[in-house]
C-alpha cells in the first residue's frame, strides 16, 4: 500500500536475482569458512543482494513501526510478534527482512511455476480444455466480468485439473529442510537427533501402488470413483500427494495457492482458446531452479472468445 512503483519493481528485481542464484549460494552452508574464501565474487554477490534488501525492504518496516503496527498486514503481525523461547525477545530488523523475503518468494514463484504447468497441459491435451470451458461456461453462463471466487465451488473438474498438475508437476520437489530432535527408529533405521531430512514430494506423487498411470495427466483420477477422490492435502488422515508438505510445517500459503490457481485457471480458459504457438510443440521437461520450471517455457497462442476475435496474442 502507497510504496511506489519503482520499489516495487526493485524489490521484484532483488528477488529474482536472489531466487536466480538460489542453488549456488547454497555452496555457503558447506564450511562456510572455507567456501566464503574458494568461492569470495559469489559470496560479495550474495552480500551485496542482502545489504540491498535491507535498504529496500527496512524503511517500509520502520514506517508501519511508527504507524504503530496495528493493522493486520504481514509485517505488522511480525512487529507485534515476541520470541518466547528467547526471553520473549522481539524479531531483529535482519530476521524481519528474511521472513518477507521468504514470504515474497515462496508465495508467488510457486503459484506462476505451478500456473504454467497446467496452462502447459492444457495446451497439449485441448481435449480437457474443452471440457473445462464447459464447466465454466455451465456455471457462470453468458455473464459479464470475471469467474469469481464463489463460482469456484461448483466447478469439480476444475479442482481436478489444480489437483492433477499439483500431483504430476509440484512446484517443489522437496520440502524445505527438516530435522528430527531425538533419535528415532523409521522403518528399522535410526535416524540420529539433529540429522536433516527431506521427503521425495515429487515421487510420492508418482508411486505406481496409489496411482493408475502415475505419469500420465489425468484429472479425472480425482472426480468421485477414482484413486485421488477426496484427496487429503494437509496429510492429517493419509499421505498420498505432498506438494504443501504436510503436518506442523505445512505450507501456510496452501489455502491461498489453491484459491489463485483455480481463479486464474477458470478465467483464463474462459477468456481464451489456448494454443500451440506456430512451431511450438509444448515439451513437458522439467528443470530445477527454487522450483522445478519447464525446461522451455510455455510459450502458446491465446485466441480471445469473448471479445471480437481481432487479435491472437502470444503469451509466455
Ligand atoms: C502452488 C503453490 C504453493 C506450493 C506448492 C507451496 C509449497 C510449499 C512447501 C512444500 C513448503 C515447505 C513445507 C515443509 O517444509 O514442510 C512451503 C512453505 C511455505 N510456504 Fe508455500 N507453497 C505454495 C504457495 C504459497 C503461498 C501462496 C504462500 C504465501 C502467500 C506460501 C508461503 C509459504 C511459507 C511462508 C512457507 C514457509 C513455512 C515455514 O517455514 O514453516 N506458499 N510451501
Amino acid at each position: 500500500d502507497r510504496v511506489e512503483d519503482a520499489r516495487v519493481r526493485d524489490i521484484e528485481a532483488t528477488q529474482r536475482e536472489l531466487l536466480g542464484n538460489f542453488l549456488s549460494f547454497q555452496v555457503f552452508s558447506f564450511l562456510p569458512k572455507v567456501t566464503k574464501v574458494v568461492c569470495r565474487r559469489r559470496w560479495e554477490k550474495l552480500v551485496s543482494l542482502r545489504r540491498r534488501q535491507e535498504e529496500l525492504f527496512l524503511p517500509l518496516v520502520q514506517a508501519r513501526r511508527e504507524a504503530g503496527a496495528d493493522g493486520d498486514c504481514y509485517v505488522d503481525s511480525m512487529l507485534k510478534l515476541t520470541i518466547p523461547e528467547d526471553g520473549d525477545r522481539a524479531l531483529t530488523d535482519g530476521e524481519i527482512v528474511s521472513l518477507c523475503s521468504e514470504f515474497l518468494s515462496a508465495g508467488t514463484d510457486t503459484t506462476a511455476t505451478e500456473l504454467q504447468w497446467i496452462l502447459a497441459n492444457l495446451v497439449k491435451y485441448p481435449a480437457m480444455q474443452d471440457r473445462l470451458r464447459d464447466e465454466v461456461a455451465g456455471v457462470v453462463g453468458a455473464a459479464d466480468g470475471e469467474v469469481r471466487e464463489e463460482d469456484l465451488q461448483a466447478m469439480p473438474y476444475l479442482k481436478a485439473v489444480v489437483l492433477e498438475g499439483l500431483r504430476r508437476h509440484p512446484p517443489g520437489h522437496y520440502l524445505l529442510p527438516h530435522a528430527v530432535h531425538e533419535d528415532t527408529m523409521l522403518d528399522g533405521y535410526r535416524v540420529p537427533a539433529g540429522a536433516q531430512i527431506n521427503f521425495a514430494v515429487g515421487d510420492i506423487g508418482l508411486n505406481e501402488e496409489v496411482w493408475d498411470a502415475p505419469s500420465e495427466f489425468r484429472p479425472e483420477r480425482f472426480l468421485p470413483g477414482g484413486e485421488g477422490e477426496d484427496v487429503d492435502l494437509t496429510g492429517s488422515k493419509e499421505i498420498k500427494m505432498m506438494p504443501f508438505g504436510a503436518g506442523r510445517r505445512v505450507c501456510p500459503g496452501m489455502a491461498l495457492a489453491l484459491l489463485h490457481l483455480e481463479y486464474f485457471v477458470a478465467n483464463l480458459v474462459r477468456e481464451f482458446q489456448w494454443c500451440e504457438a506456430d512451431g511450438e510443440e509444448v515439451d513437458l521437461t522439467k528443470k530445477l531452479e527454487l522450483t522445478v520450471v519447464m525446461k522451455r517455457p510455455l510459450k502458446a497462442k491465446a485466441v480471445p472468445l469473448r471479445l471480437p476475435p481481432t487479435a491472437t496474442i502470444a503469451a509466455a
